[in-house]
């Protein structure tokens, strides 16, 4: 069995791993922990992986003490820059045990890493692309951890291809072009009824390509959640990796 602690297990993710955690055949409850609890409880006497879904605030300090005390960590928590990656792999060299992993994941539902892949193979074969991410209401950043993933992806994968600037010629903007991510637009939707949501939209003269993912359940992202931890756990990805694709046959 793998015995897996879940850090913001009050939280509308953090609950529902519990419950994944509970109901899968291999896997076992060790410590729920939420805001005000003392981390160091979770040691590698009583966790084979940590679940973190906190906030992105506190996900980075939450992740560096883990590595520490000596254990993997399965990160959900969005807010994820060049800068904290780094911080997490200097913390992982440094760590107590030998081939400790940190997985982070922008989205664990495989429709959105889907079409995160399928948006990178489309890139280079579009003059313009933007993204639109639609979530629920109650969602703290903007805009999503998965939307800036897939326009930084985009962005790649068009550098790669020799690709230039895309066409636009907007003058004015009072932020009705959304964030500019790695060269792409980013939108931002909230709305009441919505649960996590992406377009990414290409377009060439005459023609346009739109792909879609939709959550409408957060058991949507159990699966992955559950793949990630059967993988870190099996201890064949030491260090740092940041998406789910890495364990998909894509
Ligand atoms: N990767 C994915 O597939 C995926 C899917 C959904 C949400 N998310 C991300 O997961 C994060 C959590 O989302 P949510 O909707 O569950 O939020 P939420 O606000 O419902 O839950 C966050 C929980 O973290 C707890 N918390 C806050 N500070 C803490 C601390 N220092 N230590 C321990 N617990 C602490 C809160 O009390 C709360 O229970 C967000 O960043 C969200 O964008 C990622
Ligand atoms: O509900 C959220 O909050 C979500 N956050 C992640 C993101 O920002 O990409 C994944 C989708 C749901």
């Amino acid at each position: 069995m793998v015995r897996v602690s879940v850090v913001g297990a009050k939280g509308r993710m953090g609950s529902h791993v519990v419950d994944a955690v509970n109901a899968a055949p291999d896997t076992q409850l060790a410590l729920a922990l939420d805001a005000g609890d003392d981390l160091a409880a979770i040691t590698p006497d009583n966790t084979d992986v940590v679940v973190e879904f906190t906030v992105p605030n506190v996900s980075l300090g939450n992740v560096l003490a883990l590595v520490k005390q000596g254990v993997n960590v399965v990160v959900g928590t969005t807010g994820w820059t060049d800068d904290k990656l780094a911080q997490v792999k200097d913390a992982l060299a440094e760590a107590p045990r030998d081939n400790q992993t940190v997985f982070i994941a922008p989205n664990f539902a495989i429709s959105a890493v889907l079409a995160d892949h399928f948006a990178k193979v489309a890139a280079p074969y579009f003059e313009s692309a933007e993204v639109i991410e639609l979530h629920h209401p109650t969602k703290v950043d903007a805009p999503s951890g998965t939307a800036i993933h897939t326009a930084k992806a985009i962005g790649e994968a068009r550098r790669a291809a020799g690709l230039g600037d895309m066409p636009d010629a907007t003058q004015t903007d009072g932020g009705s072009r959304g964030q500019v991510v790695d060269g792409v637009h980013v939108h931002a939707v909230r709305l009441r009824g919505l649960n996590a949501h992406e377009e990414v939209l290409f377009g060439n003269a005459g023609e346009q390509l739109v792909i879609r993912a939709d959550s409408f359940d957060r058991i949507s992202f159990m699966p992955g959640v559950l793949l990630a931890v059967r993988k870190v756990a099996s201890g064949a990805y030491p260090g740092l990796t940041v998406g789910l694709d890495h364990f998909l046959d894509l």
